[in-house]
Order: C-alpha cells, then sequence, then structure tokens
C-alpha cells in the first residue's frame, strides 16, 4: 500500500511574469497504473508535469500528497524528454541516484549492473554516457530513475525522436514498471503511445485539465467536442 497517493492538486496554478502557464488545475492521482497527459503543442503539458514534480513554482492553490511533501519527493523521478547525463560512465550514471540515498558503494555497484542488464546495457557499462545513442541515453535515463524504485515517475515525452525500436524496449520497461507497481505520469505527442499506455487519459487545453477519463472510455468516445477533435487530428485551440 503507498504512502504517496492520493496526490490532490487543489486550483493548482503556476505563472511566469504574471502569465498563467497552467492552472488552475484540480486533479486527483491515484497510486496506480499509467495516467497519459495529451494535448495540443503548448497546453502545459510538461508545465504540468514539472509543477505536480515540484519542479515549477506553485503560484497558487494547493498540491498535497498522503505523506510529508519532502517524503513524497523522495520517492519519485523525472524523466526528461532530452536525457540529462552525468559526463561519467553509464555504471557510474546508475550509482549516482543509489548513493544519494545511502546505499553502500558494493550493494549500489551490483544494483547498477543488474538494472544495466534489465535495459539491454549490460556491455555499455564502463562506456562514456555522453557518447551512448539516443535510445541508450533514454534506457540508461530510465534505469536511472527506476533503479531507486520510486513509487512515482513523471516522463515527458520520453520516446520523442526515438526509432521505433527504441521506443519499443522503452514501452516494454515502463508497462513492467507499471506492473511492479509504479505509478507512471507520462506525456506524449504520439497518440499511438497513448493508447497503448494509458490506463487514464488527462487531455490538456490551454493550461486546463479539459477532459480526465480512464483510456478506454476517453479513446471510443470522449465528452467533449475539443478532445473529440484533437483525436481526429484537428487542430484544436
Ligand atoms: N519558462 C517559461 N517561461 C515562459 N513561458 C513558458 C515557460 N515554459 C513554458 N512556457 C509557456 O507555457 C505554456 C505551456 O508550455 P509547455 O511546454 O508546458 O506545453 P506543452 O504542452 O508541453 O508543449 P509542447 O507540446 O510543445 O511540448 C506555453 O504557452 C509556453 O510557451
Amino acid at each position: 500500500m503507498s504512502t504517496l497517493f492520493p496526490l490532490v492538486a487543489k486550483g493548482a496554478i503556476t505563472s511566469r511574469r504574471g502569465k498563467v502557464l497552467v492552472g488552475p488545475v484540480d486533479l486527483t492521482l491515484d497510486g496506480r497504473g499509467t495516467c497519459v497527459v495529451i494535448g495540443p503543442n503548448g497546453a502545459g503539458k510538461t508545465t504540468l508535469l514539472r509543477l505536480l514534480h515540484g519542479a515549477a513554482r506553485l503560484t497558487k492553490g494547493s498540491i498535497t500528497w498522503a505523506c510529508p511533501t519532502e517524503q513524497a519527493r523522495h520517492n519519485q523521478a523525472f524523466v526528461f524528454q532530452r536525457p540529462v547525463m552525468l559526463r561519467r560512465s553509464v555504471e557510474e550514471n546508475l550509482i549516482y541516484p543509489l548513493r544519494a540515498h545511502g546505499m553502500p558503494k558494493a550493494e549500489a555497484r551490483d544494483l547498477a549492473q543488474n538494472w544495466a542488464e534489465r535495459v539491454g546495457l549490460q556491455e555499455m557499462l564502463r562506456r562514456p554516457a555522453p557518447v551512448l545513442s539516443g535510445g541508450e541515453q533514454q534506457k540508461l535515463a530510465l534505469a536511472r530513475a527506476l533503479i531507486i524504485n520510486p513509487k512515482l515517475v513523471f516522463l515527458d515525452e520520453p520516446c520523442a525522436s526515438l526509432d521505433g525500436r527504441a521506443m519499443r524496449e522503452i514501452e516494454a520497461i515502463l508497462h513492467e514498471a507499471s506492473s511492479n507497481g509504479t505509478r507512471l505520469v507520462l506525456s506524449t505527442h504520439d497518440m499511438g503511445q497513448a493508447r497503448r499506455l494509458a490506463d487514464t487519459v488527462v487531455f490538456l487545453l490551454n493550461g486546463q485539465v479539459h477532459e480526465q477519463a480512464p483510456s478506454s472510455k476517453f479513446f471510443t468516445a470522449p465528452e467533449t467536442p475539443q478532445a473529440a477533435a484533437f483525436l481526429k487530428g484537428d487542430i484544436v485551440e
């Protein structure tokens, strides 16, 4: 039983220089499955993920967890569209978050090896992370996020610009993480990916949650004309 959830956002707004970027958002997330955030360019997907993660300033409203916020932050990770790597080896990139969580070095090294195998990077443990391909870097970023066994991972367009094979491998890792009880909140432009991964969908429009539904319902019978138009591929503003 998770102690983080529900995550409850009430009237949450993030603004910059007086301009509201996202909000007001009312959203409750329980601790299971994959929530996919979709919406037109600039709708606020990245900003919403950052806001919920605590990486964007909460200007107004509240975001609360079932546990103290610090504890919630400690149990979550964020995977960026462009992976941010330490300029060190694959192994050191995997060991780093474990050491930051206080794990002894030998144990951290064993776990790093184990995770490198799980994501197919076992041959590359000693290689500098920056020389990996885009797909390999994203698999490393995922492994580095999941290695601390977080209760929640935010992923912002994790497969943008990756080829089909890398995308398939990454989706397999995400399926496994979700089955193992890690809550995923993922933004994507790729409606195929949204259909493959989503248990629930949040449709954002102009910085607000326009519709939220189980994926089976959202993709077959969206409630609003804007969501229906978006799914048809129309331009929605
Ligand atoms: N640092 C910033 N300063 C000012 N405005 C910003 C900043 N970051 C984002 N915005 C604005 O906030 C709005 C939401 O942007 P965001 O990147 O979250 O949308 P998105 O749905 O992820 O877009 P995309 O699909 O293009 O990635 C946009 O109008 C964007 O121009």
